[in-house]
């Protein structure tokens, strides 16, 4: 479980976030959703240790320092070495050598080898996507925090991270977020809206046909303006 207490992260006078608790627990996907700028990816730099915040922040009850090899983020902009090829890239997110034989069991036809020898940038948004999740799936971390992993995926890419994300979250804390409510629709297992400074968790059953838009607009509607 990742758990947050009264986090509190401002840029300069801006306070993006205020005293926010939850808790993401292992086996589930948890889903967070909330406009452009409500502070989503404030909130997972700060679960990567890549923003300092008052609060705190646990894994396990232990702190970030002590599980950080099992921490995996992969932010939108999936940030490679431009000059090095998708397999050497791979070594990097993974520390160690990756062949072949090993990408072909997790990617399912997504990706295929050709495209891994490539220098990484020669590769497509969607391709450098596609690479980042071979490297999750092969990881298997403790901990996976998901920043808009979605945006830009095919339809048979997007059916592929679907049964990815089923896989990995039997053994990782899995966070995400992302815009496309009808990709999540399916993936969500427990879902948090950000907005005006806060996080809450949101009445959501996927089991029993709740959909995110409804959970969105019913939070929108009541939720704090
Ligand atoms: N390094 C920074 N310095 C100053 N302000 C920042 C910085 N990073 C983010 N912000 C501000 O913090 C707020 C939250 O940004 P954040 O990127 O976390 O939003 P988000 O919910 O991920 O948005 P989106 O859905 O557009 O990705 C925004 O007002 C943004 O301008």
């Amino acid at each position: 479980m990742i758990s947050i207490r009264n986090l509190t992260k401002s840029y300069g006078g801006h306070t993006v976030l205020n005293r926010v608790s939850a808790e993401f627990r292992a086996g589930r996907v948890s889903y967070l959703l909330g406009p452009n700028g409500a502070g989503k990816t404030t909130l997972f730099k700060c679960l990567a240790g890549l923003e300092t915040h008052t609060g705190t922040v646990e894994f396990d009850g232990r702190p970030l320092a002590d599980v950080r090899e099992h921490v995996f983020p992969v932010f939108d902009d999936c940030a490679l070495y431009p000059h090095l090829s998708g397999f050497e890239n791979l070594h990097f997110l993974l520390g160690r050598k990756t062949l072949w034989e090993d990408v072909r069991t997790v990617a399912d036809g997504v990706l295929d080898r050709a495209t891994l020898r490539k220098p990484a940038r020669a590769l497509s948004y969607g391709q450098r996507k596609k690479l980042y999740t071979v490297g999750l799936l092969l990881a298997r971390p403790s901990y996976v925090v998901l920043d808009e992993l979605a945006n830009g995926l095919d339809y048979d890419s997007l059916q592929w991270l679907r049964a990815s994300l089923a896989q990995l979250k039997q053994d990782s804390v899995v966070v995400a977020s992302g815009h496309q409510f009808d990709f999540y629709d399916r993936v969500a297992d427990d879902v948090f809206a950000v907005s005006e400074n806060g996080l809450s968790k949101l009445d959501f059953n996927h089991a029993a046909g709740d959909r995110l838009e409804d959970a969105y607009l019913a939070h929108h509607a009541h939720g704090p303006r």
